[in-house]
């Protein structure tokens, strides 16, 4: 069957580089919240639409597990209470990674192996010379570890084990000397070589804020407390971003191609950059006079744009356990670092206010793991753009565990879901004259 051209169609103006240009509008189809979806499934035959993938299992793992109705978080089995209180980052990232946590003499052997790769070919360290001062440093490390594919490309095969050990060693030590660069490079500061005889957190926290502020002390409350959110934020099973470096994965596409994608996905506002959001929010709030009752009020107006940032989360429907964590140690964090104790102040009113409101009590929304990092992140000296690079830093050996997952399970095919078609049907191509 085949349309006639539509004889008049709408259109709408835009702005665009100082013209006006009029363009067909794209008639909306009906959302996918709108379609009858029991109609939909008898007409499509195999096509289930299941929008945002609510309830679509996308693969067998035994890496993470969350039950999300009891707010509980396992790390191969291990609870992240347990972790967080007694595990170091690095080891944290064996056990992803490998499955069992390390012997002493193994972790030393891992920990050591990987301080030899922190350094940066010189010519990706020009490399950021390229991006404007202003430039996000989200997009700056995703560019930079889509790079790394271009200069270690002894590496890329997915299927040589070799290879696959030596790119997960070198995103591993080389992601904080990114980091740190696109810090720097936003501070307008130079870049400083790593030093490997420091750990690994040291190391980042050193190429961050040493010289100009020589002899930098590197502050053990510090790197105990930055250490702990990197272990907090290490995986969480089947999120956007960690989906995402799945997808991109495969296709067979190496290692570091698969994490510059996962980094761009946790960049969304909606999963990794809540964290910066949520100080905006909070800023906002209190710039406005603290009045927390009317930004609820807004929040549950819809108000469009105005969501409470930090709040909410697919699978939590109990208070996310990373952000209990957070939480319980903010305020001696805080009181260690001299960082905003009228900020948190405000988050708790904010909490307290929004779990005593029907809204959010009938919809189980509670604080997730992004509410109250981001003060603790700016207490340790990080502009709020920093927040969720961190978040990255973090999130790295959890991207890297699902993407060796995947790609040795022999379940594993490419990617690659079915739509439900609402567009027109077949129709004639009119010539342009004619239109
Ligand atoms: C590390 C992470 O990624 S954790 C998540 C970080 N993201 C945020 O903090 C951003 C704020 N939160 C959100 O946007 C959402 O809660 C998400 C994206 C995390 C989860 O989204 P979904 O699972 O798709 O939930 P959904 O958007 O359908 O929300 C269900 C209901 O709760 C409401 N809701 C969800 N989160 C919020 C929020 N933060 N503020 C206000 N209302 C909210 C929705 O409007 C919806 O209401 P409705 O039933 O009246 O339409
Ligand atoms: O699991 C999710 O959807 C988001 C999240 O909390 C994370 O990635 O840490």
């Amino acid at each position: 069957m085949s349309e006639s051209p539509a004889a008049t169609r709408p259109t709408g103006t835009i702005s665009y580089d100082g013209s006006q240009l009029e363009l067909p509008v794209v008639p909306a189809t009906e959302g996918a919240s709108g379609l009858n979806i029991s109609k939909l499934l008898s007409t499509t035959g195999m096509v289930t639409l299941d929008p945002g993938y609510t309830n679509t299992g996308s693969t067998t793992s035994a890496i993470t597990y969350i039950d999300g109705d009891a707010g509980i978080l396992r790390y191969r089995g291990y609870p992240i209470e347990q972790l967080a209180e007694s595990s170091s980052f690095l080891e944290v990232s064996y056990l992803l990674i490998y499955g069992e946590l390390p012997t002493a003499e193994q972790l030393d052997a891992w920990v050591s192996r990987i301080s030899r790769h922190t350094l940066l070919h010189e010519d990706l360290k020009r490399f950021f010379d390229g991006f404007p001062r202003d430039a996000h440093p989200m997009p700056v490390l995703s560019s930079a570890v889509s790079a790394l594919s271009t200069f270690y490309q002894d590496s890329l095969d997915p299927f040589v084990a070799e290879q696959v050990e030596l790119s997960t060693v070198r995103l591993l030590a080389k992601l904080p000397t990114i980091a740190a660069y696109s810090h720097r490079k936003t501070m307008g500061q130079p870049l400083l070589y790593p030093d490997n005889s420091l750990g690994l957190v040291e190391n980042f926290l050193r190429m961050s804020f040493g010289f100009p502020v020589e002899p930098y002390e590197i502050d053990p409350k510090l790197v105990k407390a930055l250490d702990l959110l990197l272990i907090l934020h290490a995986d969480h099973e089947q999120n956007c971003s960690t989906s995402t470096v799945r997808l991109v994965g495969s296709a067979h596409a190496n290692l570091f191609v698969s994490v510059a994608a996962g980094i761009n996905a946790l960049f969304g506002p909606l999963h990794g950059g809540a964290n910066e959001a949520v100080l905006q929010m909070l800023g906002g709030i209190r710039d406005s006079g603290g009045d927390i009752a009317t930004f609820v009020r807004r929040v549950k107006d819809k108000e469009p744009g105005v969501k409470l940032m930090g709040f909410g989360h697919r699978v939590y429907k109990n208070y996310d356990p990373r952000a209990a964590i957070v939480k319980r140690t903010a305020d001696s964090i805080l009181a260690d670092l001299g960082g905003d104790d009228q900020l948190l102040d405000l988050a708790k009113q904010l909490e307290e206010v929004a779990l005593s409101d029907d809204y959010f009590i009938e919809r189980k929304l509670y604080p997730n793991v992004d509410f109250y990092t981001g003060l603790i992140y700016k207490a340790m000296g990080f502009p709020s753009r920093m927040f969720t690079v961190l978040f990255a830093l973090g999130r790295l050996p959890g991207w890297i565990a699902q993407w060796r997952e995947m790609i040795n399970d022999p379940a594993t095919k490419i990617g690659r879901p079915r739509q439900v078609y609402t567009g027109h049907g077949e129709r004639a191509f009119v010539p342009v004259g004619e239109r």
